[in-house]
């Protein structure tokens, strides 16, 4: 057996094709909403786009270069955009509208059946601070999940200020509003509420805590919030997520999206609105994005930008195998006809059927090799074109 390293997968044809329809579809409908294609390098520098990607330091695959300096391969495209447009782009005015398709690496430690690479299509909406920005990529996201084929699936939309104010409001310091973040993050909601009742605080206290986990739903759940945590930050979240609301009814999407107000995010450079989409048959999200509003501050061109990523591996499997076979026609040839065959090959590719050449003598069973294919021609006799 010759074994690949934690995560790494191959792609056989089968899958290959699948991926490539589907990939097509998605990047179809990107481009339809005016956003334009750039690609970054698979390597970054750790101190930079690697610190900035903001994952977990265990999840980063990390290498050394010639000179001795940290690199890593990119665990996402958020960063390495928001260093491309305050480089390269920054004499290009906001908003930025991009988007990319590409493989992203995440290290994992053990063969748990999650990829350590894994193809992410995405847009990134930088230097527009509005709720019709928030808007749009939630409707493009779910334009471009329809595009693929998926029909089951919904959006659960939640705001990192929210959730952070409540946790801190409560327990009064990050370590231990951490702790719960943990909690809600691996959506381990029987170890929050005992997690909560564990926790020295009195009863009301505890309550707001394990309330919050009441704050799943639809959108009327935002008056419930709006009683749970009345401070600036709660207010200045939820008027967020009102205005957002508007603008999913302007696109006509709200029977997509649910409000998830216990949503923790992978990635800690979310500051506002953020969202996860999930097919009915699946309980991993495809697909996950939000407002980063700090980032690009990091590479000096502070600016408000949103995004997301959708998993092309994840998408796949939710949609199940469905791509549509191609038709390949093979022409089977002696030596004596090979130019018959290659002229007859030429033709019909040129009308746009794909052919298959094969030499007679390179095949041992004729009868099993032909079974591969959906029309065989023999050019095997003597003289003319075409069949024996
Ligand atoms: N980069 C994020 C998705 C995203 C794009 N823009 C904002 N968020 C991820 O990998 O999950």
């Amino acid at each position: 057996m010759f074994e690949k390293p934690i995560g790494m997968r191959d792609t056989l044809p089968p899958l290959y094709e699948t991926k490539n329809q589907i990939r097509e579809r998605i990047k179809g409908e990107l481009k339809l909403w005016g956003y334009q294609s750039i690609e970054t390098p698979t390597l970054e520098y750790y101190d930079t786009v690697g610190v900035a990607s903001a994952i977990l330091d265990p999840q980063l695959f990390k290498l050394l270069d010639q000179l001795g300096n940290t690199l890593v391969l990119r665990p996402d495209m958020t960063a390495p955009i928001a260093r491309l447009a305050a480089s390269s782009l920054k004499d290009v005015s906001f908003p930025l509208r991009l988007t990319y398709d590409a493989n992203v690496f995440r290290a994992q430690h053990n063969e748990g059946g999650r990829p350590a690479e894994f193809e992410q299509l995405g847009i990134e909406l930088i230097g527009d601070e509005t709720s019709s920005a928030d808007g749009e990529v939630i409707a493009l996201m779910i334009a471009a999940l329809k595009q693929a084929g998926l029909s089951h699936f919904k959006i659960a939309i939640g705001h990192v200020g929210y959730v952070n104010a409540l946790l801190l409001d409560t327990v009064g310091n990050e370590q231990r509003a951490d702790t719960l973040r943990r909690f809600l993050y691996e959506k381990n909601y029987v170890g929050y509420r005992q997690h909560v009742k564990s926790l020295s605080l009195s009863s009301i206290d505890k309550s707001r805590l394990l309330e919050l986990l009441n704050l799943r739903g639809d959108f009327s759940k935002l008056e419930d919030a709006k009683k749970l945590l009345t401070n600036a930050e709660g207010n200045k979240a939820l008027q967020d997520l009102e205005k957002l609301w508007d603008v999913l009814e302007n696109y006509g999407i709200t029977d997509f999206v649910k409000l998830d107000l216990n949503l923790i995010m992978h990635m800690s450079y979310y500051t506002g609105a953020v969202f996860e989409a999930y097919s009915d048959n699946l309980g991993t999200p495809i697909g996950s994005g939000g407002r980063y509003d700090e980032l690009l501050k990091k590479f000096n061109r502070p600016a408000p930008a949103t995004g997301f990523g959708i998993r092309l591996d994840l998408l796949v499997e939710a949609l199940g195998n469905t791509a549509e076979k191609q038709t390949v026609t093979c022409i089977i040839h002696t030596n004596e006809r090979r130019k018959d065959a290659i002229e007859l090959a030429k033709e019909k590719r040129s009308e746009g059927i794909a052919v298959i050449l094969q030499d007679l003598s390179g095949i041992k069973d004729v009868d099993q090799f032909s079974q591969n294919y959906d029309d065989i021609i023999y050019c095997i006799g003597k003289n003319g074109k075409g069949d024996i």
